[in-house]
């Protein structure tokens, strides 16, 4: 199995170039069940999540062109197209749908399209239980039936397909909205989403469906209304900045004392993150086509965070904002109010010699001077980043196992990091 080798303590010094979203990429493959006409995405990432969600679309029938394989790191033209004249096989087997969670969300567009879907459960995972309980009620508010077989959701629609109604989460759901969403597109009459996730990845979503015919109004909004239509048409749709590969550069910056310019990217999509770090001490500034994260000579300080759904603090972000914590001046509180398992960092960090203690939801941080290199295991992808930047701060060597969990949302983190200054290096194993 590969694992990172860092040599700590060098100063990040240049420019990065960000990729397409992960997580909207994730959502936003899956529109291509929803229409026999094609779905062409472009700045599409090239990460092992991606290659998942592309074997999973084949076997469902979408044809795939992808010349995003092509494009280099520094241009936001990733083609990739999608194209699912009919939808030839409704299952969603566990083996894909085990090593990536994301691949729930072709329930929606199954049903919506086919009238049928059989999609492995996803189970829990690192971060916690992840229950899809509130995918499968709202689908139920738009007259699916769902039953629970043999490991695997069986939904179907009524005969005459699925029909508008009213959905409200009781708490906020990302994956759920955008579930609920795509096989709102096609249901008959007027469906309502109450309390809806507003992350950019919906709104990236939504304006995408809209682009093939949809009719979704409130797009940015907890109240998305939509009017179903017959079918959707073809389009083309650039996916967004990934947010939190730019939130973790910044924290990249930052941690190592250094100086970064951000590029393809939009500090808009990250403000709850970058005035954290402003508070920290850390100088964030606009700049063309992104933004700069200037922390040279200085120390952060300690500063408290609780995550919270978006425009709050991203708990996909709470991982490195602890391992910025452990080097900070002073201590801080960062709580992890979305995930209840999500601090399996937390003894990969106590071997680094960063000084936390959890209460329940919480971890109190002490900042140390230095954190010192040494073997840590990644348990998740945010887990395995937040390593990363601790690593390109300690003093002495650091290695990393199990990265495969970072290839999952991290396009060419070695390359992106070494072009900086970074002394990181991939080892075949
Ligand atoms: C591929 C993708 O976009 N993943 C993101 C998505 O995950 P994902 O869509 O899985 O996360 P959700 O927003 O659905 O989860 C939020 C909370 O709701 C709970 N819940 C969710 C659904 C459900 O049916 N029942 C239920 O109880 C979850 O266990 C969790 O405690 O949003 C998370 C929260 O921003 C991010 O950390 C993930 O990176
Ligand atoms: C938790 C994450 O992804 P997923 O929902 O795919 O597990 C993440 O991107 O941090």
């Amino acid at each position: 199995m590969d694992c990172i080798r860092i040599e700590g303590g060098h100063r990040l010094d240049g420019t990065i170039f960000i990729s397409g979203a992960k997580n909207a990429a994730l959502a936003l493959m899956p529109a291509c069940l929803l229409s026999d006409r094609p779905l062409t995405l472009t700045n599409v990432p090239r990460l092992a999540d991606i290659a998942s969600m592309i074997s999973l679309l084949g076997l469902h029938g979408a044809s795939v062109d992808a010349a995003f394989d092509k494009g280099d790191a520094d241009t936001t033209d990733r083609r990739l197209t999608l194209h699912t004249r009919t939808i030839a096989d409704a299952t969603a087997p566990y083996d894909i749908v085990r090593k990536m969670r994301a691949s729930v969300l072709v329930l929606g567009p199954l049903v919506a399209r086919h009238g049928h879907a059989r999609v492995s459960l996803p189970g829990g995972c690192a971060i916690g239980t992840r229950p899809v309980d509130l995918h499968l009620k709202a689908l139920e508010a738009l007259g699916a039936e769902i039953i629970l077989d043999g490991g695997y959701i069986e939904a179907r629609a009524p005969s005459g397909g699925l029909r508008g109604g009213t959905i409200v989460f009781p708490c906020v759901t990302v994956g759920g909205t955008e579930n609920a969403l795509m096989a709102a597109t096609l249901a008959r009459g007027e469906t309502v989403i109450e309390n809806a996730a507003r992350e950019p990845e919906i709104t990236d979503l939504a304006t995408c469906l809209n682009a093939m015919g949809a009719r979704i109004e409130g797009i940015g909004t907890n109240t998305l209304h939509i009017q179903g239509v017959s079918s959707l048409t073809a389009a083309t749709h650039a996916i967004l900045p990934d947010r939190i590969e730019t939130g973790t550069y910044a924290l990249a910056a930052a941690i190592t004392r250094g100086r970064l310019h951000l590029k393809q990217t939009d500090a808009d999509l990250l403000r709850a993150v970058l005035e954290h770090l402003e508070e920290a001490g850390v100088s964030v500034t606009p700049a063309d086509d992104g933004f700069i994260v200037d922390g040279r000579d200085r120390t952060p300080r300690g500063v408290d965070v609780m995550t919270k759904p978006y425009p709050g603090f991203p708990t996909d972000m709470q991982a490195q904002w602890m391992a910025l914590m452990a080097t900070a001046d002073g201590a801080s509180m960062i709580t992890e109010s979305i995930f209840e398992n999500r601090f399996m960092h937390v003894p990969e960090l106590a071997r680094m010699g960063a000084d936390i203690n959890i209460h329940g939801g919480s971890a109190i941080v002490r900042g140390r001077a230095r954190l010192s290199g040494a073997q840590v295991m990644a348990t998740d992808l945010r887990a395995s980043v937040c390593l990363v930047l601790a690593g390109l701060a300690a003093e002495g060597t650091t290695t990393i196992n199990r990265v495969y969990h970072l290839d999952r949302g991290y396009e060419t983190v070695e390359a992106k990091l070494a072009g900086c200054g970074a002394a990181i290096e991939r080892v075949r194993g």
